[in-house]
Formats: structure tokens, C-alpha cells, sequence
């Protein structure tokens, strides 16, 4: 019986050898996932899924993509892969050789690959440019540069700067290559964002006339807060190589030039959405107080409002969730050694800020819409 113990032991330990040994080259080659998806979104492959109605076999879908003919075989490879990690879907199909095609030749297995939920997000117009910007150059190069960061002792200068030497937004006034990919990464965010906001706590906007969008990039999430709620006027305060040339698509919206940390227009609402994350705890501090001015100034007595859009960490509904918030907070302390925040977290900020009150609506995914309160 003693021996018939050990022997379980030993063969639970060896099963768990060897699921640990899969884990730990399922997370050490990991960066060949991100890559996968990088390649699939660069080759087009959502959009011709899509052209395709939806899904396509493999042959159906080289046909529409342009690869040389020695890298079409490679194709199924990628497919397989990102089919594994749950981009795309595969269903075994039978080919049934038509008829002519040879006397009793065989039906052969073959693979329809289609798109679900995650790669539909990819199709023209979803976030695709979130993709191109979490796997870009610079960002893979910042994050080889982490074992270093830890190492020095380099007072305020994140892995970003070190591998660059500058900051990110620094980076974004001169590079204007960098500035578009950022732009269109947060725009193609917000589009899709804003029909959930609107569907998801369009109350938030009632009594609503005016409103500043501040860091509003390229006015996405104002433009269509305007398109859904018609009684709120909006601006988007923003630095002036990011407004510079942008043009409004909607008569309510306006652009504005100028540094939150300095100034921020009066309205009756400020909608900061994620920006507060790319902040240390003492500049966020500094942002809102200038919001909380902005309200006071701008709406009637105690009537204002600041409406953040950002992570509230810890108690998700789903792993996948914490999963991507807290990879969201090591992308933010690498790009700019701020961070993802807890509830506690926000709190202190919001009553340093000169707050009374809040409420936090988790009910946008790995993010939150939080109101506050003078
Ligand atoms: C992460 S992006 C968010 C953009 C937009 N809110 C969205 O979610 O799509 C942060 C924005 O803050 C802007 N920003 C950074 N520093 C700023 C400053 N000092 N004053 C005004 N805007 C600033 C950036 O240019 C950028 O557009
Ligand atoms: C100037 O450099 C940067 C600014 C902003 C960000 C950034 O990136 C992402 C990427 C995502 O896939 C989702 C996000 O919510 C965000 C951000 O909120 C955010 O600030 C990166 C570099």
C-alpha cells in the first residue's frame, strides 16, 4: 500500500514536473505570440478573413494575400499558432475532390480559419493600430532593457529613456512617425470604446452641456460623445503637436492647444480617459487639482464633474481581465515608470486632489469609468 503511495507521489510529481517545464516555455517564448499577432496584423490577414465572409480555407486565404511563393507553405504555421492562442478560429473541413479531378482520389482534411470576438477587433476601423504600437521597435527595445532598469540605480528615468533617451512624449514631438502610431493607437481605442461608454453609462453625460477632453489625442472619444449626446459642447485640450492640423468632423467639437499641467478650460465636465496612467501619483495630483479648478469655474456650484476612463486593478470578474491590467501596469512603469492603481490608490489621489467624493462603474473590461465629485 506504502509503495503504491510512493509511486502515485512520484507520478503526480513527474506530471507536475513536466506541466511546469510546458509553462515555462509557453511564458518564455511568449514574445513569439505577440510577434504572430504582429505579422498576422501587417499581412492584412483579419481584413482578407473578412473579405472572405469570415473565414477561408488556407488556400482561399494565400490567394488573397501577396506572398511570395516560398513563404506560402509557412502560412499554415502562423495560422495554427494563433488559431492555438485563441485569435482565430480552426474547423477541420473534408475537401471533396470535384468532379474530374482524378478517378478515386481521396477527400483530403483540410482547415477553414475564421475570425471570432479577439480578431474581428483587428477588421479595418477596430484596434489593430494597438497592436502595431504594444509590439513596435521602440517598445520591444525599452522592455530588453528591464533586467538593466532594475539594476541601476537611475533616479525617475524609466527602461523608455534609457533605451532612447527620452521620454516617450519627448519622443512624440520630433518623431513623427511615433506621434502617428500613438495617435492612431489611441484613436482606434477610443472609437470603439465610445460605443461602449455610450451604450454601457450614457447617463454619465445627463446635464452635461460642456465638456473638455483633455489629453483628447485626435478628438475620437469627444466626436462621439458630441454624435450621441448633441446637447454637450466639447473641446479637446491637447499638446500642440498632437492638435496641430487636426480637423473637426463634428460643429460642437473644438481643439485647444496647451499643457494640463499649466491650464485646462472651464466646463462643466473634464473627461481625463487614459491619461492619468501615464502619471506619477504627485503629477496626477497637479492634473486634477487643474480639472477641479476647471469645474469650479465652469459649471454651476457643486454641479460639476471630472469623468475618468482608466484601470481600477484587483477584482475582476475574469483572469483574462487582471491578466491584462496588470500587463498594461509593466507596459506603464517601463514607458513611464507610472502605474496601473488600485482603488486605494485612486482614492488618496482624488482627496490630495481636493475631491469629496467618487464612484467608480466597472463596466468597461480592464477598465472603469469613475465620476468625482468637488
Ligand atoms: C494615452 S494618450 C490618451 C489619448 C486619449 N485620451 C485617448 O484615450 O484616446 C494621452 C494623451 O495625453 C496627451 N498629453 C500628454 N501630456 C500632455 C499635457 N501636458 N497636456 C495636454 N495633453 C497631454 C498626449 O498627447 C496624448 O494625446
Ligand atoms: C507617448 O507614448 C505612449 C502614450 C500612451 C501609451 C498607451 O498605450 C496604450 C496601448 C493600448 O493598447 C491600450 C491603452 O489603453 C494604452 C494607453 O492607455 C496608453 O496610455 C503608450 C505610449
Amino acid at each position: 500500500m506504502a509503495e503504491e503511495e510512493s509511486r502515485a507521489k512520484m507520478a503526480t510529481s513527474s506530471a507536475e514536473l513536466l506541466q511546469a517545464e510546458a509553462e515555462l516555455v509557453r511564458h518564455s517564448l511568449g514574445y513569439l505570440k505577440s510577434m504572430a499577432l504582429h505579422s498576422a496584423v501587417k499581412l492584412g490577414i483579419p481584413d482578407a478573413l473578412h473579405r472572405c465572409g469570415g473565414a477561408a480555407s488556407l488556400p482561399d486565404l494565400l490567394s488573397t494575400l501577396a506572398l511570395p511563393c516560398s513563404k506560402r507553405p509557412y502560412l499554415s504555421r502562423l495560422m495554427k499558432m494563433l488559431a492555438v492562442e485563441g485569435i482565430f478560429t480552426a474547423v477541420a473541413a473534408v475537401d471533396v475532390p470535384a468532379a474530374g479531378e482524378g478517378e478515386g482520389a481521396a477527400a483530403a482534411p483540410s482547415v477553414r480559419y475564421g475570425l471570432n470576438p479577439v480578431s474581428r477587433l483587428l477588421v479595418s476601423g477596430g484596434v489593430s493600430p494597438c497592436v502595431l504600437m504594444g509590439t513596435s521597435p521602440l517598445f520591444l527595445e525599452a522592455s530588453l532593457r528591464l533586467p538593466q532598469w532594475f539594476q541601476r540605480d537611475s533616479e525617475g528615468e524609466p527602461a523608455f529613456a534609457m533605451a532612447h533617451g527620452e521620454s516617450p512624449y519627448a519622443a512624440t514631438g520630433h518623431d513623427m512617425e511615433f506621434n502617428a502610431l500613438v495617435n492612431e493607437a489611441m484613436g482606434s481605442d477610443s472609437r470603439y470604446m465610445a460605443e461602449l461608454v455610450v451604450r454601457e453609462c450614457g447617463e454619465v453625460f445627463t446635464g452635461v452641456t460642456s465638456l473638455v477632453d483633455v489629453g483628447g489625442g485626435n478628438g475620437t472619444m469627444a466626436t462621439a460623445i458630441a454624435k450621441a449626446f448633441p446637447h454637450v459642447r466639447c473641446s479637446v485640450l491637447d499638446l500642440p503637436h498632437v492638435v496641430q492640423g487636426v480637423v473637426s468632423t463634428h460643429e460642437s467639437v473644438e481643439f485647444a492647444a496647451g499643457d494640463m499641467m499649466e491650464y485646462v478650460p472651464p466646463a462643466d465636465a473634464v473627461l481625463l480617459k487614459c491619461v492619468l496612467h501615464n502619471w506619477s501619483d504627485e503629477d496626477c495630483v497637479k492634473i486634477l487639482t487643474k480639472c477641479r479648478e476647471a469645474i469650479a469655474q465652469g459649471a454651476k456650484a457643486g454641479a460639476g464633474k471630472v469623468i475618468i476612463i482608466d484601470a481600477v486593478v484587483g477584482s475582476p470578474s475574469h483572469s483574462q481581465v487582471l491578466e491584462a491590467q496588470v500587463l498594461m501596469d509593466m507596459q506603464m512603469m517601463m514607458l513611464f515608470m507610472s502605474k496601473e492603481r488600485e482603488e486605494l490608490n485612486w482614492q488618496k489621489i482624488f482627496m490630495e486632489a481636493g475631491f469629496s467624493h467618487y464612484k467608480i462603474q466597472p463596466v468597461l473590461g480592464m477598465r472603469s469609468i469613475i465620476q468625482l465629485y468637488p
